[in-house]
């Protein structure tokens, strides 16, 4: 049990005779209860709790907790507690205390009396300062009372304002409320009139749009017809294009005929005149040379005239002095006689000769006449062929003029229509197909089958299209441009040379040759080793960049250049770039085991890299003709029955373009692939054994997946099985993306081909009409690492 009493001081209770009990243990003489804790502790002792004897008081002074056996202090302090006591230990205090009533004596009375004087003076102190307190304390409170109270008045005038305002409010809002209310009932009257039309106009659309559907559906015809008829309106618009240019192109060639014929007919006029101009201009050299002859005779006659004349004085004078000394004789005529006789002989001599010479002269004179004639009638007729030469000569230039006008108009026209026909090409998206026919060969057969090949000339089909006939019946097709067996490596390298063009421009171009073995994709590609005029497109094209890349450069552009080589031979990657080729490469040549594992890898902006390749930078197209004859040497070549120098691996052949232009700021990056495939080729045609076997195998299973990803692609299926080999996967941006695509098949004309080369031209057909997206121009800046990426 726990009393407390705070507020009053303790009461000490003074015993003589300690009991043997615990409380005496603890208080001594002076005990600490009050009276009302004796009484506490009486009724205690009285009322045993929960049957235990014992309860527990404890003495506290200060605040501290007395332990048990120790003693309380003399002045124990203010506050007082519980002792642990037993019912005897009360019992004999009480009895003590009883007793001891009666023995206290006066003076201790005294004693304890002024003790408790003093006890009650501190009491009183204690009191006042607690009075002093309680004032400060009260005073406070007071003023803190009145702080709260007028803030609690504040706060209910604020409350007030606030009750006002929000009853405002509500009586606001009760009254919108209602209004709402009111509004809602309206707006459910009219919803539900609403909802009613709704309905109604539903029913009603529903019958509209049935109607509309047809409507829609038979407008939607009419403007799917209207746009076939548009369609149908530019294709014959392009047809009358296509045909006026073709009308144009005829006129023209008409016209560049006629003007062949009269070219021909003016040639052989300015022949004849040539003819009759070297005549005249001869006989007018002999005519000058007779006439400085006759000049020089007139001259040598005058010459001689004069002589003669001079000789004639002289004898004149001779024959004065003669006469004189005739005078002179006469008058000794006698002496002189027979002199005389002489002289006069002589003087008759001379006047001989004196009239021979006159009539020479006359005739010279006569002669020299006639020749001054001849001479002026061959000067005039030399001026008469002058001037009709001339004219000859003019008429000739004009018809030159025109003809070269003609020629010019006539390449312009071809080059509107190339550039027309590729624009529709690049449009449509389409693999373009260029086929080429190679010619007979030494050791092939000429006739047992005739002609299995013809190239008809109409209009649109012409140098486009080509019919083979098999067993009597006649295969049509038609692709961007057929070349016949007689076409020359510079007119088919001509029909590419705008394709290689846009490498430069920064476009990607793939352009690769697909035939059976032999048929002349490699003498396409790469043409005939040591002679020049033979030379195929991969080394045309080199030179027609090499040589742009110069001509280019006064405009600012400035290009780098890198080449790679690779094969893939036996679905197995190969450098054939020797500065990277490792004996253990050379191994794998000879017994087929692989080596270095290149990893064909594409990313996203479509560029292809293939691991640990070698590229090299190059400056000319001298170098990369270096290169390239290196790879020919390295590849994998082999005889078949079929073809004495057949390729047995697909070569793949990489052009990196970056340009850039200084001046402009403009940068390209192109990329040029040119593809020589491998032939395919009929096991049972081919012959091959072992290992040639393998590679045939291998080659064929390549062609197929290639012939499987245009499948999926004509057929514009979702999955396209580029990853079928290492090919169709090389190959994937360039039948699958955005670059600009050429096919070459290459076609034998020997009869004993012609299943596989009717293979050929349906592949090739099916290739013309795969759609493979519209080529985009790379302008973008430098790649980061330019030299893995391929295409
Ligand atoms: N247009 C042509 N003019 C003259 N000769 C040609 C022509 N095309 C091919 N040839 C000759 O035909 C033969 C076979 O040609 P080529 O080796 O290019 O065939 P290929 O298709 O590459 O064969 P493979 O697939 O077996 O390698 C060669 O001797 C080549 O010189």
């Amino acid at each position: 049990m726990v009393t407390k009493n705070q507020n009053r001081p303790p009461l000490s209770l003074s015993s003589t005779s300690p009991t043997p009990s615990k409380f005496q243990n603890f208080v001594g003489d002076e005990h600490l209860l009050d009276k009302e804790q004796l009484v506490e502790a009486e009724k205690m002792v009285e009322t045993p709790i929960n049957g235990r004897t014992r309860q527990a008081f404890k003495v506290v002074n200060g605040g501290h907790e007395l332990s048990p056996n120790s003693a309380p202090p003399s002045n124990a302090g203010s506050d007082y507690g519980i002792i642990e006591f037993t019912r005897e230990d009360v019992e004999a205090l009480l009895n003590e205390k009883a007793k001891k009533k009666d023995r206290f004596n006066y003076k201790e009375r005294c004693e304890n009396m002024v003790d408790y004087i003093k006890r009650l003076k501190v009491c009183i102190r204690w009191f006042q300062d607690l009075e002093i307190n309680y004032s400060l304390e009260q005073e406070k409170l007071k003023n803190s009372l009145e702080m709260t109270q007028q803030k609690s008045i504040e706060i209910e005038l604020l409350l007030k304002i606030k009750e006002d305002e929000l009853n405002s409010i509500i009586v606001e809002m009760r009254r919108n409320c209602s209004s709402l209310q009111e509004k809602l009932i309206k707006e459910e009257a009219e919803k539900s009139i609403a909802v009613e039309s709704l309905v109604k106009e539903r029913e009603a659309r529903l019958d509209i749009e049935r109607s509309q559907t047809i409507q829609s559906a038979n407008q939607k015809i009419s403007s799917l017809n209207d746009m076939y008829k548009r369609l149908q309106e530019y294709i014959t618009s392009l047809q009358q294009y296509n045909g006026k240019l073709h009308t144009e192109l005829s006129s023209v060639e008409d016209e560049l005929k006629r003007v062949e014929k009269e070219k021909a007919n003016v040639a052989e006029n300015i022949s004849m005149l040539r003819g009759q101009l070297t005549l005249s201009i001869s006989s007018q050299e002999e005519a000058t040379k007779q006439k400085d002859a006759l000049a020089s005779e007139v001259a040598s006659l005058r010459g001689e005239l004069q002589q003669v004349r001079d000789d004639r004085d002289r004898q004149l004078s001779q024959a004065e002095n003669l006469n004189a000394e005739f005078v002179q004789l006469k008058e000794s005529r006698e002496t002189s006689c027979i002199e005389l006789d002489n002289l006069t002989l002589k003087a008759n001599e001379l006047e001989e000769k004196c009239s021979l010479k006159g009539n020479q002269l006359k005739a010279l004179k006569e002669q020299l006449a006639a020749a001054e004639k001849k001479l002026q009638v061959s000067d005039i007729s030399v001026y008469e062929t002058r001037t009709e030469f001339e004219g000859q000569q003019k008429f000739v230039d004009e018809l030159q003029r025109r003809l070269e006008d003609a020629e010019y108009k006539l390449i312009e026209g071809e080059r509107l229509r190339k550039k027309l026909h590729n624009t529709i090409l690049e449009l449509k998206g389409n693999i373009r197909v260029f086929c080429r026919v190679r010619p007979l060969l030494a050791d092939e057969s000429r006739s047992t089958e005739g002609k299995i090949f013809s190239y008809p000339t109409l209009m649109e089909a012409s140098g486009r299209a080509i019919d083979l006939t098999q067993n009597g019946q006649k295969h049509s097709f038609t692709f961007d441009k057929v070349f016949i067996p007689e076409t020359s490596q510079e007119e088919v390298f001509v029909e590419i040379s705008q394709l290689v063009q846009s490498a430069l421009d920064g476009y990607k171009v793939c352009i690769f040759a697909y035939g059976q073995t032999g048929s002349g994709k490699t003498y396409t590609m790469m043409g005939r080793p040591g002679h020049p005029e033979e030379k195929g497109l991969i080394p045309r094209s080199l030179e027609q960049i090499f040589q742009t890349k110069q001509s280019q450069q006064p405009q600012g552009w400035k290009y780098e250049m890198q080449v790679s080589m690779l094969e893939i031979y036996n679905e197995t990657i190969r450098d054939l770039i020797p500065t990277h080729r490792s004996s253990s490469d050379t191994t794998r040549l000879e017994n087929g085991t692989p080596g270095k594992q290149y990893t064909i890898k594409h990313d996203a902006s479509g560029n292809t890299q293939v691991s640990d390749l070698t590229v090299v930078d190059v400056q000319s197209a001298k170098e990369v003709a270096f290169l390239l004859n290196q790879a020919a040497n390295s590849r994998s070549v082999g005889k078949t029955q079929m073809n004495e120098q057949s390729s047995r691996s697909h070569f793949v052949f990489t052009l990196r373009i970056y340009g850039v232009n200084e001046s402009t700021d403009q940068q390209v990056q192109g990329v040029l692939n040119l593809i020589d495939l491998a032939g395919s080729e009929r096991l049972s045609k081919s012959g091959s054994t072992g290992d040639r076997l393998k590679e045939t195998q291998a080659i064929n299973r390549s062609l197929s997946s290639l012939s499987d990803v245009i499948f999926a692609l004509a057929k514009k299926e979702d999955h396209v099985p580029f990853r079928n080999s290492k090919l169709t996967y090389l190959l994937q941006p360039c039948l699958g993306g955005d670059s600009k695509t050429l096919m070459f098949v290459n076609i034998s004309p020997d009869p004993s081909s012609v299943s596989e080369s009717l293979c050929s031209l349906r592949f090739a057909s099916r290739v013309n009409a795969c759609e493979i997206g519209t080529p985009r121009r790379q302008t973008n800046g430098r790649a980061t690492d330019s030299r893995l990426s391929y295409f």
